[in-house]
């Protein structure tokens, strides 16, 4: 957390509160209640079966898509309620962009992997197509690599210039909020630091949270941290604190590696 953001008053982008979540009878979110802030860094950190993925996948509703799950409490989204509102999916999906564990890049070219977007949302001129493109293959810090093979397969790149486009992808939309869900966990070291910096970068524009099973990488790019187990918060806080000083003896267990 940088001085000069701690002293900023920042929006509250989403406030969950008292949430629950079950898979059938599986009762995998309990009671979770916490606000995540405009342009900080998120890091949800905690064991296998926690809830990290589960958690992400309800800040754009894609959990929805699973006819078992339900759901109690609520999700308010700048102000509007995921659960008991009547949120626009496709609006939803736009304003909060999504990158997953394993890079998916459509089997398109690099241009059409991030033009897809704004085309759904109805923009036609290629002029305007073309800009956007740019601008979000350099925004993920990927132009310079793609910038003369921008019409070929985007599944000819490399793990971490996938990542990175479809991160290209997801910032195309000009969304708010970016969940990335592991976004690391299949890359290489050096991939691995490029998308790191990237999230850096994002940060001054947007809000991420980040599930990542890699607690140095939480500790290095997260404002604050939530500590799930078992499917309950145990504990939320500035993420030097969480890393350094934290208050629930089970945080302290499982950062310096004593489970999980
Ligand atoms: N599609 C599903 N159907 C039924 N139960 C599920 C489903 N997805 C997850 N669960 C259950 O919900 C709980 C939380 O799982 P989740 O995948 O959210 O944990 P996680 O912390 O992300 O785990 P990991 O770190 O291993 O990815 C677990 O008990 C899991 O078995």
């Amino acid at each position: 957390m940088t001085a000069e953001k701690s002293s900023q008053a920042l929006q509250t982008v989403y406030n969950i509160k008292d949430f629950n979540l079950w898979y059938g009878t599986n009762h995998a979110l309990k009671n979770v209640s916490f606000d995540i802030n405009e342009s900080e860094v998120t890091a949800i950190i905690g064991p296998s079966g926690c809830g990290k993925s589960t958690f992400i996948k309800t800040l754009n509703l894609m959990i929805n898509m699973n006819p078992v799950v339900k759901m109690s409490g609520d999700i308010v989204y700048k102000g509007d309620s995921l659960l008991t509102g009547k949120p626009d999916l496709v609006d939803l999906r736009k304003k909060v962009g999504m990158v997953f564990q394993k890079p998916n890049p459509f089997p398109k070219s690099i241009y059409e992997n991030v033009a897809y977007g704004p085309r759904v949302h109805g923009i036609k001129k290629k002029q305007e197509l073309d800009e956007i493109v740019e601008k979000s293959l350099r925004d993920a810090v990927l132009w310079d690599e793609v910038k003369d093979r921008l019409h070929t397969n985007g599944m000819g790149l490399s793990g971490g210039q996938q990542q990175r486009l479809c991160i290209a992808r997801a910032l195309a939309t000009t969304p708010s909020v970016i969940l990335m869900d592991e976004p690391t966990s299949a890359l290489d070291p050096i991939s691995t630091s490029k998308v790191e910096e990237l999230i850096d970068e994002l940060r001054k524009k947007y809000t991420i949270v980040i599930v990542t099973h890699n607690m140095q990488q939480a500790a290095r790019i997260s404002d604050q941290t939530a500590f799930f187990y078992m499917g309950e918060l145990m504990e939320i806080g500035e993420t030097n604190k969480i890393f350094t000083n934290p208050d629930n003896p089970k945080t302290e267990q499982y950062i310096s590696g004593q489970f999980g």
